[in-house]
């Protein structure tokens, strides 16, 4: 085989050492190779360029190994990108999706590409003919990347299929039937355990109440929508294989008497929790965030007047019901955790910053949480059937992934996935600048702060992108900017149809945006003219959040490509992080100190990192533990000769 070019040689020794740069340098050396096969593609009619793909496709299926056609197929995508987007894959990007096929997560900086390097590896699986599924973590970046990547495939002759919500049952299941196929985590979720309850009612010979749920009453929809669930790229991998992974999916059954009872206990808890204080009715535990009542605490529950439907209930059982509405009271806030809408709550993704449709929480808060908000309380118990993330993707038979920011991750997802991830070097060497960060006493120091360093780059004229973590903060910052008149956009999940246009503007000339997490993900901010002249795009984070891959993903908005950019942390003693990391104690002595101090201060931002790797390692235990229970679960199961997706109590 020709030898690697030294550039790439040079890169792929800065990036990694021992096993992973032997892989990376057997992965190199296809680049020389696949450039050599380049000048008679070019030459090719598009006819002819189908006809080339087509017959990899039939040597493929005929049962060619795939590791064989990668070199061929790596080809034919490159010259189809340059021909149809104008995007020839860089070398590196080469790398990037051969680290994929051989089912690694390929970890490409943000802003590397990694749109345009999924459609190496997705074409490669794609040529056998069992289906090629790529997921993303919301329907927009589904529906775009496919749009995008599309006329790459279609030139090669491979026909692209996207999921997205509230689409019909007939149309899943042609966009199922492409080769390629985009579309989310949740959706595909859903789409299995829908199919496994066809299927099941299918065997059992009767229609039951859940065939209004499948959407599905015309005969000619009786059918499940997936085929055998064969390869699977994951996009921003360590955001769906471990943020998401703790959610399941679940899909209801339709309520039964239990639950009308439920429901009037979770409307009377929410209203009588806010009677009970602190320390007088209950303790709250900060670290595990359990309340419990006391003794003055119970007394209360027995004297107040309850619903009689709540007569049937044992007192034990009302107790909780006040704990956990209290509980919610106190933790879970109205447009910071979830919104409202329509007559529901919808889930604000911490670590996305965009709506989670149909995720609920579990253990009874998503129905408290409807309590308190005098929405209808919708029913958790007679789950018809769930899933979780985690589960899905391991049923896949071939599972690999790519993303911004997995090194963090890459003990966890080798352990559970089986993964391993490759730093994959990045085409232009990354120019990005962190600039000091800064550390206040109090929220509100910091948030003046935040706005006199906005101003100031506003006035060199460079755009200014800060983000914060949740939809109430960013408001509060809008109302900062408007009072010292600063223009600017605010992005937050309130205002998704506008995405596309804000993002569009975020790197123009002297315009400020104040985002959510949602700007983190899948975001490509193109600077304008005459930006780079004066530096790119300045970001601004304002909080550590509870994972630092989310911090690295909202600086990655800017330096990209090579582009130049800078970025500032802002924090102070009143944040979140230091209460989650140290829990009440500690924090209220630094929240004291802060009250007492005045501006800048120094020497703190160590705390700040230290607590953010403790509630890093606490989610990473948590994950654990729920992996541990459900494959226990679902052993029991099977030995009951049960289905562990559809059998289930909660
Ligand atoms: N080979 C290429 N030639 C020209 N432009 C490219 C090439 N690869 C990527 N780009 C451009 O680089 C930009 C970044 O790509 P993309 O948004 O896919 O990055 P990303 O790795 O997904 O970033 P993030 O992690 O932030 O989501 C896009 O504007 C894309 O068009």
């Amino acid at each position: 085989m020709s030898t690697i070019p030294q550039g790439l040689s040079r890169k792929i020794q800065a990036v990694a050492g021992g096993p992973t740069h032997r892989r990376l340098a057997k992965w190199a050396s296809y680049v020389p190779a696949i450039g050599a096969l380049e000048p008679a593609l070019q030459e090719l009619s598009a006819y002819d360029l189908r006809k080339e793909s087509l017959s990899l496709r039939y040597r493929a299926r005929s049962g060619e190994p795939l590791d064989r056609l990668l070199i061929e197929a790596f080809a034919l995508v490159r010259e189809a990108g340059r021909r149809t987007l104008g995007m020839r894959h860089f070398d590196v990007q080469l790398l990037g999706g051969a680290a994929v096929h051989h089912r690694s997560i390929a970890e490409m900086q943000t802003g590397e590409g990694k749109t345009l390097t999924a459609t190496l590896p997705m074409y490669l699986a794609a040529l056998e003919g069992k289906g090629a599924h790529l997921a993303t973590v919301n329907d927009y970046l589904a529906k775009r990347d496919a749009d995008l990547m599309k006329p790459i495939y279609e030139a090669l002759g491979l026909s692209v299929g996207v999921i997205q919500g509230q689409q019909p049952q007939a149309d899943r299941r042609k966009a199922y039937h492409c080769d390629v196929t985009y579309g989310t985590s949740n959706e595909m979720g859903f789409d299995f355990l829908r199919d496994r309850l066809l299927k099941r009612r299918i065997d059992e010979g009767h229609r039951d109440l859940f065939g209004e749920m499948l959407g599905g009453q015309a005969s000619h929809n009786e059918k499940p929508v997936q085929r055998d669930l064969h390869y699977m790229l994951v996009d921003e991998a360590d955001s769906i294989l471990i943020d998401e992974a703790r959610t399941p999916l679940i899909i209801s059954a339709l309520p039964g008497e239990d639950e009308k009872i439920a429901a009037e206990a979770y409307s009377w808890a929410a209203e009588v929790a806010p009677k009970f204080i602190e320390d007088e009715h209950y303790e709250y535990e900060h670290k595990e965030k359990r309340v419990d009542l006391v003794l003055e605490g119970r007394q209360l529950v027995r004297e107040l007047p309850k619903p009689s439907a709540t007569d049937k209930l044992p007192l034990s059982t009302i107790y909780e019901y006040i704990e956990r509405a209290i509980k919610v009271g106190r933790e879970m806030i109205l447009d910071r955790h979830y919104v409202v809408r329509d007559g529901e709550i919808v889930i604000v993704d911490e670590f996305t910053g965009r709506l989670a449709e149909g995720r609920k929480w579990r253990a009874g808060i998503h129905q408290a949480i409807e309590a308190k908000e005098g929405v209808e309380v919708t029913f958790e118990t007679n789950q018809a059937a769930r899933i979780t993330i985690q589960d899905l993707f391991l049923r896949y038979a071939r599972l690999t992934g790519m993303t911004g920011t997995a090194r963090s991750s890459a003990r966890e997802l080798r352990k559970i996935y089986k993964t391993y991830v490759v730093p994959i070097p990045t085409n232009r060497p990354p120019i990005r600048q962190q600039l000091p960060t800064q550390v206040y006493g109090t929220a509100e120091a910091k948030w003046h702060a935040i706005v006199d360093d906005v101003m100031a780059e506003h006035q060199k004229g460079r755009p200014v992108l800060v983000g914060t973590r949740s939809i109430d903060k960013s408001e509060i910052l809008s109302r900062l900017l408007e009072a010292k008149g600063l223009v600017h956009t605010v992005l937050n999940a309130r205002y998704i149809a506008r995405e596309a246009e804000i993002v569009a503007e975020a790197g123009q000339h002297g315009k400020i945006t104040v985002a959510t997490n949602m700007a983190g993900r899948g975001t490509d901010i193109k600077l304008g003219p005459g930006v780079e002249e004066i530096g790119g795009l300045h970001v601004v984070c304002t909080e550590l959040h509870e994972s630092q891959r989310i911090d690295r993903q909202l600086i990655g908005r800017c330096g990209r490509q090579g582009d130049p950019g800078t970025y500032r942390q802002f924090l102070s003693l009143d944040d979140e992080i230091l209460l989650l990391g140290f829990g009440p104690k500690k924090a209220k002595r630094l929240l004291e100190l802060g009250a007492r101090s005045e501006g800048a201060l120094s020497g703190y931002e160590g705390a700040f990192r230290r607590a953010q790797q403790k509630v890093e390692r606490k989610h990473f235990r948590d994950r654990k533990v729920m992996l541990y229970f459900e494959k226990e679960r679902q052993k029991m199961q099977r030995q009951m000769s049960q289905d562990p997706y559809l059998d289930t109590a909660g």
